[in-house]
């Protein structure tokens, strides 16, 4: 193909998008693995991963194969029509989710499955009301916005984000929970991980209390793994993590040792997107029987959701996961990863917190300028997840060289 000079994709995406976005000054035209290449050639390593999407690394072999042979087949066909490659995801994911959280409304997006989450649980409980958490995250539409707690992004749009039925808690603190969940609170949703909301681990106790709470109530608990699932946290999903220790065995929360009314963890629903497909957009909410019967035949729906094109890659993402041990890998790397950045003597450094490859530096100071020094000096690409935290969300087949470099680039732009 021709050069185009680089600036004119980037003046035509910035001329005709809706303006919503700041745009890095740079054209991204290829990827694989953990590895970005630029318009110009430039390769960056990638921490990114398009926000905790690519876990099976950009361009998986395998997603790529399932994505040709299913386009090339059939791409198009609505959840009204029963179709095969849907009902292998569908068993696929089961096979990993928590044992009793077996049914499973598809759709495209982890606000969309938030969305769901919400209709679901008015649905089973005849309630309205919702808890969710200080520094929550839960998407941008009207419905997932009022239960995400940035004001920034639900002050613009009023009364049109329906604050009157949503109580922010204190993440972690169990009095502020047991006050807010009244005989009306249809959920309690929650992040194992807190991502956007700066890399913040939740504690067992926490969730296991929320677990005993809500079941005291009549209320769900919902878990929002969205970033910290299919993998990224050193488990299948995070919530394996707070297991009671007496239930654990090789793969966690599946092992169903005990009758899921008496599991101290295991959700009445988990909203599932990001990674759950190897990159193409797929969202879930997958509930238990109990949750999914009460909803009116009807009652939800999306024109696109469960589509071939999909559950073909999510049957090879997942596929990849359970073979490669991913989790077993992100749990590895990610333990070498946080040593090798406690091991920065930096004096900006005020923690280093995260869980598997779901890694969050705070600084002592706002991040963004060594966010950029990394993209623009060192070519490694990392988020922000609020104003002092440098998140690292790589691709889980990141190799341990890539880590050390990018790691070396960091202590870099910290001096
Ligand atoms: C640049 C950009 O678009 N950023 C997104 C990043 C969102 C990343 N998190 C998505 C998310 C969502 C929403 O998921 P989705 O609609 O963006 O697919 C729900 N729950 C949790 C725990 C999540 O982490 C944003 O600012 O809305």
């Amino acid at each position: 193909s021709t050069e185009v000079p680089q600036h004119d994709w980037l003046a035509d995406e910035q001329r005709y998008d809706s303006g919503v976005y700041h745009k890095h000054q740079v054209v991204m035209t290829r990827a694989e693995g953990a590895t970005v290449w630029d318009s110009t050639g430039r390769e960056y390593i990638d921490c990114v991963a398009g926000y905790g999407v690519a876990n099976v690394g950009h361009s998986n072999p395998e997603v790529v194969a399932a994505i040709r042979e299913q386009a090339g087949n059939l791409i198009v066909m609505p959840q009204t029509l029963p179709n095969d490659k849907r009902a292998e995801f569908l068993k696929e994911l089961v096979s990993v989710l928590p044992a009793g959280v077996d049914r499973v409304f598809l759709c495209n997006s982890g606000a969309e499955a938030v969305e769901a989450a919400k209709k679901f649980a008015i649905t089973a409980t005849g309630r309205t009301k919702f808890v969710s958490m200080k520094r929550g995250f839960s998407g941008r539409t009207l419905g997932a916005l009022a239960l995400t707690w940035e004001p920034k992004y639900r002050e613009p749009f009023g009364v049109a984000v329906d604050n009157e039925h949503v109580s922010f808690v204190t993440y972690g603190n169990i009095e502020e929970l047991r006050a807010a969940i009244t005989d009306d609170v249809a959920a309690v949703i929650m992040e194992p991980v807190q991502g956007e909301g700066g890399v913040r681990p939740g504690n067992a106790e926490f969730i296991r209390e929320a677990r005993r709470l809500t079941r005291e109530k009549g209320a769900l608990l919902i878990m929002d793994e969205i970033q910290t699932g299919f993998c990224r946290t050193g488990k299948m999903f995070a919530i394996e993590h707070f297991c009671a220790d007496a239930c654990q065995n090789a793969d966690g929360i599946r092992c169903g040792c005990k009758a899921a009314e008496e599991c101290m963890v295991v959700p009445d629903g988990m909203t599932l997107a990001k990674a759950m497909a190897g990159g193409v957009p797929v969202g879930a909410f997958a509930m238990t029987a109990a949750v999914a019967d009460k909803m009116p035949a009807g009652g939800h729906g999306t024109t696109f959701g469960g589509n071939p094109l999909a559950m073909a890659a999510g049957v090879a993402a997942i596929g990849f996961m359970k073979r490669e041990n991913l989790a077993a890998q992100a749990a590895e790397k990610g333990a070498y990863f946080m040593e090798k950045l406690r091991a920065i003597k930096s004096s900006k450094i005020r923690e280093v917190r995260g869980m598997g490859l779901m890694i969050g530096v705070e600084l002592k100071e706002k991040s963004a300028p060594y966010i950029s020094a990394l993209e623009h000096d060192e070519a490694v690409l990392v988020l922000q997840a609020t104003p002092l935290v440098v998140r690292f969300l790589p691709p889980l087949t990141i190799s341990k060289e890539q880590i050390d470099s990018v790691v070396a680039a960091f202590e870099r732009v910290l001096t």
